[in-house]
């Protein structure tokens, strides 16, 4: 571990809680350590890159802040509250949101359809179908507003499973978006995109930070992307925090250049 492996001085220079931390993180299952002793904060309106070699324990680390599974050890606070004992739903009600890997899309519905959905039950409405969507109500125009902010606003009427992937990368954001959450947790976004989808995808990240203030942890295996992104980077290995700084100082530090030996960084 290198000094600033812990980047939990990250958000000192004043005096208000980081947006996201972990501390002294651990999950063992059996007899495997998948994550050990993993700290770091992210302040408020970040944007910040976790990488690491397959394996590393990138998806674990995503799986105990969300809740889908739960630390041996260690906290997870938002905003300052302890929340690792809170339920998916809690954390997302706390405002925390996240997309996975695999698309979590209503491929048979049309898009305007999914990005209402996730803003009905945003509004406390339950997930059906059978709510009557009335053009104008604020479920709808909720949806519409955030299609036109992902760029996707060309789209109405299509089924969200024959979009490309870069487009349905864009409405489970958009999606994500209509939750209102102020920590975003995406998890490798540009798998699957088509090489002339990356731009535009990259530039409605960005916007979540820039434009909206929210604060973004990401996984990306796609390193060019995730560098022209990102504040810093969190690189993992074997489920420890090697370091978490600049991607300047991550790509000259010796100690991730020999955990991804064999690996192009
Ligand atoms: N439920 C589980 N039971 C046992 N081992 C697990 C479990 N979940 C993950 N692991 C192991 O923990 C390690 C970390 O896995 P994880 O999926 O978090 O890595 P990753 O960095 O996201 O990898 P990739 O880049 O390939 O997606 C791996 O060795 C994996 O096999």
């Amino acid at each position: 571990m290198t000094d600033h492996a812990s980047g939990l001085d990250a958000g000192a220079a004043g005096s208000a809680a980081p947006a996201l931390e972990v501390r002294d993180l651990s999950l063992r299952i059996g007899g495997a350590q998948i994550l050990q002793d993993v700290s770091f904060a992210v302040p408020a309106g970040q944007i910040v890159g976790v990488i690491g070699p397959n394996g590393a324990g990138k998806t674990t680390l995503f799986n105990l802040v969300s809740g889908v599974m739960a630390p041996t050890t260690g906290r997870i606070l938002l905003d300052g509250v302890d929340i690792t004992g809170r339920s998916v739903t809690q954390r997302a009600t706390a405002g925390l949101g996240r997309t996975f890997q695999t698309s979590s899309l209503f491929p048979r519905l049309p898009v305007e359809e999914n990005v209402r959905l996730a803003a009905q039950v945003k509004e406390g409405r339950a997930l059906s179908l059978a709510a009557f969507p009335r053009r104008g109500d604020t479920a709808s125009r909720r949806a519409l507003e955030l299609l036109e902010e992902v760029g996707l606003g060309h789209r109405l009427g299509r089924m969200a499973g024959d979009l490309p992937h870069g487009d349905k990368r864009k409405l489970e954001i958009a999606m994500l978006l209509a939750t209102d959450p102020s920590v975003v947790l995406l998890d490798e976004p540009m798998a699957g995109v088509a090489s002339g989808d990356v731009d535009g995808l990259t530039e409605v990240i960005r916007s979540l930070h820039r434009d909206h203030g929210r604060t973004v942890l990401m996984v990306e295996h796609h390193m060019e992307v995730l560098l022209g992104l990102v504040e810093r980077v969190a690189v993992l290995h074997f489920g420890n925090l090697l370091t978490i700084d600049t991607p300047e100082a991550v790509m000259a530090d010796p100690t991730v250049q020999s955990a991804y030996l064999g690996e192009t960084v």
